[in-house]
């Protein structure tokens, strides 16, 4: 009933194991607290927390709006819903060193089991779209170690995302990595490779847990778990997905009703009142509620 009955450093010591045991990782992204619940319903290893879903939901793009405070909001009523690891992607850490260094203990306070400061110059954007620049090697570095030194629990993951790829090509972006490595980073998020070669390469050059994004209507083809394990990526990131199947099914249900003047056709494809009050353990309160009127010596039946 009402949180995650693991504590943040447990899932935090548990996303490490599994990072050590070998397996690939699946992490969908949660576009509220409520999706997180399935998320972990339905056995994956982590949830992911996306920069662009939190901007999406507030009605932004994804261009280094959104604040820290914002971030961390979501991040922890997220990562209180679940027992899974939840991952945060934090952006640039929202400013430079201190900045970065303040970011990391906000998402920690929170209870996420790990995020990844990117080295894009601010305001950021998309890492898929064009145009986008990254900051140099001094400053990339400076951010990484800041957050490492930031953190009060060395369980917490800090992971390197490097933008490079795109825009100072592919030797670049390994060299990058590396430093970002030798930095402190515990794992390295190389954004928009274009192929399974490419995933090859780092993991091979890093020596560290790689990340790779299948975010739809990107750079990067959408590679299965099988093609992902094989060339090697540890944790596999369906950051925005969720989102836009909710907003797809959501698009459809209005056209519908504007069409047929009622909802009906759209039922067998809703969540059932019964599954919704499921996930959200609705049984679980009212037997607390009738658990406290009966030790307070009155008839139970609060909540029902
Ligand atoms: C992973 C990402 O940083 C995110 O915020 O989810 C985005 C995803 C997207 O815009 O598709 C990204 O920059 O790749
Ligand atoms: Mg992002």
């Amino acid at each position: 009933m009402l949180y995650s009955t693991a504590t943040p450093s447990a899932k935090r010591r548990a996303l490490r194991e599994r990072l050590r045991s070998g397996d690939l990782l699946e992490l969908p992204g949660a576009f509220n607290p409520l999706a997180a619940r399935l998320i972990q319903d339905k056995g994956f290893d982590g949830v992911y927390v996306s920069g662009a879903v939190v901007a999406a939901d507030l009605g932004l793009p994804d261009v280094g709006l959104t604040t820290l405070t914002e971030v961390a909001a979501r991040a922890g009523q997220v990562a209180r819903m679940t027992d899974l690891p939840t991952l945060v992607d934090a952006d640039t850490g929202f400013g430079e060193a201190m900045n970065v260094a303040r970011t990391v203990q906000a998402l920690e306070d929170a209870g996420v089991a790990g995020l990844h400061v990117e080295d894009q110059v601010n305001p950021k954007r998309c890492g898929h779209l064009d145009g986008k620049q990254v900051v140099d090697d001094v400053v990339a570095l400076q951010r990484v170690r800041a957050a490492v030194d930031a953190r009060r629990d060395a369980d917490l993951l800090i992971m390197a995302r490097t933008d490079a790829r795109g825009v100072l090509g592919l030797d670049a972006a390994l060299d990058r990595a590396r430093a970002l490595v030798d930095a402190g980073a515990d794992a390295v998020f190389p954004e928009a490779l274009t192929g399974l070669g490419e995933y090859e390469r780092f993991a091979s050059a890093l020596g560290v847990p790689v990340l790779a994004n299948m975010t739809e209507f990107g750079k990067t083809e959408l590679f299965t778990r099988d093609q992902l394990r094989d060339a090697g990526v540890a944790v596999v990131i369906y950051p925005v997905s969720l989102l836009r199947v909710a907003m797809g099914a959501t698009e459809r249900a209005l056209d519908a009703l504007r069409a047929e003047g009622s909802l009906a056709s759209q039922v067998p494809g809703m969540q059932t009142r019964a599954r919704l009050y499921e996930l959200l353990d609705y049984a679980g309160y009212t037997g607390f509620d009738d658990g406290v009127a009966r030790a307070a010596g009155s008839p139970p039946g609060g909540l029902s």
